[in-house]
């Protein structure tokens, strides 16, 4: 049965759940029932209606679309540890995992405390991913304890400052600036020190961007599909689940960095990295030890 509610009336701080507000007017149906975890205390909100496939899971695309953020980095972890690479890359692999396991928990419940579980992760899974790229061409052993305590730090005011003023687009302009040194970074690399790993960082690029374009095309057009897959069947109403292929492609395109930076760091340590196709389609790094040469 398909309920009239409005949003809740407490206030909230978001500029989705807000527009999510507006557009759902008592004129028009709204699409969230009840469920399991009971309404929403998150300040955002996603255009999947809640609790619509699953009493126990109020976005159900939304959460299972993180498997792919969640095993792919995992057996990744598990390749580095067995190839005896550094661990600050099992921390990149295990830091993805991370953002995908809060993700899960976020959307499965809508609760504030689990959106603080995606995000703030976000912020440090991607300086972990900063440090990499940057210090690739290092020596093996060698740290820098400036950039890691920059970081640190940067990862700890963003933190506070996120905890006591709750205000989403301040968490999206933290993370956009990380994203934006490693962009910079990568197009370094590919233009001055290795242009035959263009495809590899272009392809991690070009599919985060066209998850971050689709992350806005669900948040603009939220109405209009809504109202799209109350006339489509279910199956192809998923599709237009414009989050859920938000989290598939920057799950993918985080996932693709990863291997950008670990190939880069890997072929500077004289590992001779190749990219290979598990099952002809998932690529993953595969090394030589550079003793057995
Ligand atoms: C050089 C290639 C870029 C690779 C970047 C890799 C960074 C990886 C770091 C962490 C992985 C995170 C993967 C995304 C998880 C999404 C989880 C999520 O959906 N969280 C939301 C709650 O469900 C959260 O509120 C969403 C926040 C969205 C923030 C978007 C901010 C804008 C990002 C700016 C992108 C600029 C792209 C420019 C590309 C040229
Ligand atoms: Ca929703
Ligand atoms: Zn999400």
């Amino acid at each position: 049965m398909h309920l009239l509610r409005l949003r809740p009336s407490r206030p909230v701080p978001s500029l989705s759940r807000t527009r999510l507000a507006v557009s759902g007017s008592a004129m028009a149906p709204a699409l969230d029932r009840p469920g399991y975890w009971g309404p929403p205390s998150s300040t955002l909100e996603w255009c999947e209606e809640n609790y619509a496939v699953s009493y126990y899971i109020a976005e159900f695309w939304n959460t299972v679309s993180n498997l792919i953020m969640i095993l792919p980095p995992l057996f990744g972890a598990i390749q580095t540890v067995k190839d005896g690479l550094e661990t600050r890359y099992v921390v990149a692999y295990l830091g993805l995992t991370a953002v995908g396991l809060g993700s899960w928990c976020f959307h499965m419940t809508l609760q504030y405390e689990m959106q603080l579980l995606d995000e703030l992760p976000m912020i440090y899974s991607c300086s972990v991913f900063v440090y990499c790229l940057y210090e690739c061409f290092k020596n093996r052993n060698s740290y820098n304890y400036l950039l890691l305590v920059l970081l640190v730090l940067f990862s700890f005011i963003v933190t506070t400052v996120y905890l006591r003023w709750k205000e989403p687009v301040f968490h999206q302009v933290m993370y956009a600036v990380l994203v934006s040194f490693l962009v910079l970074r990568s197009v370094y690399i590919v233009t001055w020190v290795h242009p035959f790993l263009r495809g590899l960082a272009y392809t991690s690029l070009g599919v985060f961007f066209l998850g971050f374009v689709l992350w806005n095309v669900d948040n603009i057009f939220c109405s209009t599909w809504r109202a799209a897959r109350q006339k489509m069947p279910p199956v192809i109403g998923a599709v237009t689940q414009f989050h859920a292929w938000w989290h598939i492609l920057t799950g993918l395109g985080s996932y693709l960095h990863i291997l950008f930076s670990l190939y880069t760091r890997t072929l500077f340590l004289k590992y001779r990295p190749k990219v290979k196709f598990v099952l002809g389609m998932w690529p993953v790094i595969m090394v030589e030890s550079p003793k057995r040469k």
